[in-house]
């Protein structure tokens, strides 16, 4: 066993690295601004004991919930008095890293509110919000109806006579459910309901809903409302308070509903913004755009703890060298590890332009120009589909690259999992979310005569160049060219596209025919999803990335794309753009990368900068000292709270006592 002194079991990993490791943490960050607030926050975080994530796999629902309110409260107490600014409120939140009611307040009832209310109504309601003086979450989903969103059923019936709507949930169904905060924290809903006026249903709009009394916190009068229940794993996402709420004929005040995309005028006249309706849905895409980024960090901590694990873990051996091996240095675990530790800086690279990219559309929406809205809808959908099923797989697969320990919770895997696993299906099921972006890949080629394809799309312009001419790599290095990886991922995407696309064409256009086809819409949506990653990723890398880590980046650029090209291999030889010998050499590239990355993967996992305590895994430990840790930890088990376990008088010891010849006993 280790001798657990504090010695740094990883030195001799870390003295081979071959990069500015200082540079690169500052880069992750975003900047050296980020990268100090972070640095300062995790620290906070990390030194104060109410935050501590101690035994939390251990709690009962009950005090689970408890304790994740203690922490809300004692974060937003921080914030005031240490009068922290927004961004540094935000980066507190994320280190606490516990799904609470403030991630909806924060993350989507603003938001909503920014996005679709009047400016009269942001002055009414975001003060009241961003003072938390009321706690909002995002009720959209009902029992019967989440990804189908037009299928909504609850109601808002304008009653002219008294200036109110009438909330109203008809069915069991038409029951919101799923909202995170509402089951215990919220004081105020924004619900997505039909919207009623003079019998006739405009379809769904937004309304602010009180749903608790701000004296006592009880339910308003005819609002029924509570959590729905235990979910999946330890910990994990069970410290949200998802909820159900029924609404019995409650009356909201007519400017309860949020007008900036329609109105409902004092006599019941519904009125049409010029403005597309799609902006009603702009929380979910501000939400998806943010997403991207959080897969990024959680898979980046999935892959520190089997990094630093990997190089801790020794098994078997080999007459050349002594003792046994590092379980790194074999080369399957290379394979399985190096691809999703590139996957991490691929997706910190693609999330920070797609900020930028939200940050464009956010202004050219302040000057009522929509060109590009369609274009941004399919970008954040589809990347948050592709990154969070990579993401989720990607945990799961680290957990057994730490072989049986990866099992145990004191790994800090399995609730990273259980944490991580629903954003495939929140804020958009995955699938859904391709096929909307298969939707806009055939709206773009049906028109691509016409008009000039932009942004992430742009490369359907060259349709017909793509469509023929092959590619020319005869050597393995002939790989080692951005522009021709590119092109690679370019005319498989648009090959995949438009071959569905003219199955489709060649068809009667029935709903039928579509829902045939959906299988390879998804697949040419995911090729036109990777091909955005694998762009973006190299985009960011020739736009002013320092000297000290360039070198390394590239090698991880290589790694990610060439992993991509090999395990969609299947699609990239389907299309006949590449040939199986061009693959295998892509594949002897990648063994190349590997040989790179190894002397630099303790480092480049350290230069995430995740501290011990965010961690929360003796596998993933900074100083390697895995073993102790294991060892301590297993004492802190409750079982073994009593030498003798609690239920061996009553049932342990009349089994080992009776000393009766079991009935189907052969001896
Ligand atoms: C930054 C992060 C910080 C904090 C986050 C905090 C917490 C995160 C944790 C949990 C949050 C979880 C919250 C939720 O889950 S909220 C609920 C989410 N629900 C969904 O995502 C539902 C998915 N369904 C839909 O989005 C839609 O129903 C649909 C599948 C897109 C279909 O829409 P619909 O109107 O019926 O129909 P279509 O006819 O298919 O589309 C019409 C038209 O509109 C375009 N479109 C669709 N969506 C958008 C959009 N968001 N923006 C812009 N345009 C959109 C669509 O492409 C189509 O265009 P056409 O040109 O073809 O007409
Ligand atoms: C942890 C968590 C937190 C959440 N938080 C919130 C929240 O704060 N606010 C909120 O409003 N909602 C929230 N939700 C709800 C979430 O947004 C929905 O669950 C999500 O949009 C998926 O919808 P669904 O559950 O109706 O799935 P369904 O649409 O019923 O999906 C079931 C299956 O059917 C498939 N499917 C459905 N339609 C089609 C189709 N047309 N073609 C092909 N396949 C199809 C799907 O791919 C999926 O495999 C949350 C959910 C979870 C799990």
């Amino acid at each position: 066993m280790q001798d657990g002194n504090g010695l740094d079991h990883l030195a001799g990993e870390r003295a081979m690295a071959q990069f500015d490791l200082q540079a690169m943490k500052v880069y992750l960050a975003g900047g050296q601004r980020e990268y100090e607030i972070s640095t300062k926050m995790a620290q906070l975080v990390a030194n104060d004991p109410v935050f501590s994530k101690e035994d939390r796999v251990r709690l009962a629902r009950k005090d689970l919930y408890k304790n994740s309110l203690r922490k809300a409260g004692h974060a937003w107490k921080t914030i005031l008095e240490k009068g922290l600014s927004e961004v540094e409120g935000l980066k507190l939140r994320h280190f606490v890293d516990e799904p609470t009611y403030t991630d909806l307040h924060w993350g989507m009832f603003i938001p909503a509110i920014k996005g679709q209310g009047t400016e009269e109504q942001q002055h009414k309601w975001l003060p009241l919000a961003y003072k938390m003086a009321i706690i909002g979450c995002y009720a959209q989903t009902e029992l019967g109806h989440g990804s189908n969103v037009q299928g909504l059923e609850t109601t808002a019936t304008f009653d002219p006579t008294t200036d109110e709507f009438i909330m109203h949930s008809p069915t069991v169904t038409s029951t919101k459910w799923w909202p995170g905060g509402l089951g215990k924290a919220s004081t105020h809903a924004l619900v997505y309901a039909r919207l009623i006026t003079d019998k006739k249903d405009h379809g769904i709009h937004a309304f602010i809903a009180p749903i608790r009394s701000l004296e006592d916190h009880t339910p308003l009068p005819n609002v029924t409302v509570g959590d729905i229940g235990v979910k999946f794993g330890n910990g994990g996402y069970n410290t949200m308070d998802n909820g159900f709420l029924r609404f019995d004929h409650v009356r909201i005040p007519r400017e309860n509903m949020l007008m900036r995309l329609a109105t409902v005028t004092k006599d019941g006249k519904y009125v049409r913004s010029n403005k597309p309706r799609q902006l009603g849905y702009g929380a979910m895409v501000f939400v998806r755009q943010g997403i991207v980024i959080d897969a990024s960090i959680y898979l980046s901590r999935a892959v520190t703890i089997a990094v630093r694990y990997s190089a801790v873990r020794r098994q078997f051996g080999n007459k050349d060298e002594p003792g046994e091996l590092q379980v790194i240095q074999y080369r399957t675990q290379q394979s399985r590890l190096f691809p999703l530790l590139a996957t991490a800086y691929a997706y910190r690279a693609v999330g920070f332009w797609m900020k930028s990219l939200y940050a464009d559309v956010m202004k050219r929406l302040n000057d009522n120009d929509f060109s590009t809205l369609p274009e941004v809808h399919a970008c954040t959908a589809g990347l948050k589909s592709i990154t969070t099923s990579v993401t989720a797989d990607g945990i799961e697969e680290c957990r057994k690259l730490c072989g049986g320990h990866g099992f145990l919770c004191a790994s800090g895997l399995p609730e990273l999992y259980a944490a991580y696993v629903p954003a495939c299906t929140y804020e958009g099921d995955n699938t859904i979310l391709l096929l909307q972006v298969a939707r806009f890949l055939l709206k773009t080629l049906s028109q691509v005569s016409k008009v000039r394809p932009v942004g992430t799309a742009a490369y359907l312009g060259n349709i017909k160049q793509l469509s023929t001419q092959n590619c020319k790599v005869s050597q393995g290095h002939d790989w080692l060219n951005t522009s021709v990886l590119l092109e690679a991922f370019e005319a498989r995407s648009a090959r995949q596209a438009a071959a569905v696309a003219l199955r489709l064409a060649k068809g009667s256009g029935s709903e039928a025919e579509f829902q045939e086809n959906t299988p390879e819409l998804v697949e040419s949506a995911r090729a036109h999803c990777q091909l955005i990653l694998v762009s973006k990723f190299i985009e960011q890398l020739q736009t002013g990335t320092p000297e000290g880590i360039r070198k390394q980046l590239e090698v991880l650029c290589y790694t990610y794309a060439f992993s991509q090209l090999i395990d969609n291999a299947g699609d990239f030889l389907a299309t006949g753009y590449v040939t199986g010998n061009q693959i295998a050499l892509a594949k002897e590239e990648l063994k190349h990368m590997f040989d790179k990355i190894r002397p630099n993967a303790v480092a480049l996992v350290d230069a995430f900068d995740h501290t011990d305590d965010y961690l929360g895994s003796a596998l993933g430990r900074y100083d390697g000292d895995v073993y102790t840790h294991l060892y301590k930890g297993a004492f802190k088990e409750s079982l073994n709270d009593t030498v003798v376990v609690d239920g061996y008088e009553e049932y342990l010891k009349p089994v080992l006592t009776q000393n009766l010849w079991a009935p189907h006993s052969k001896l």
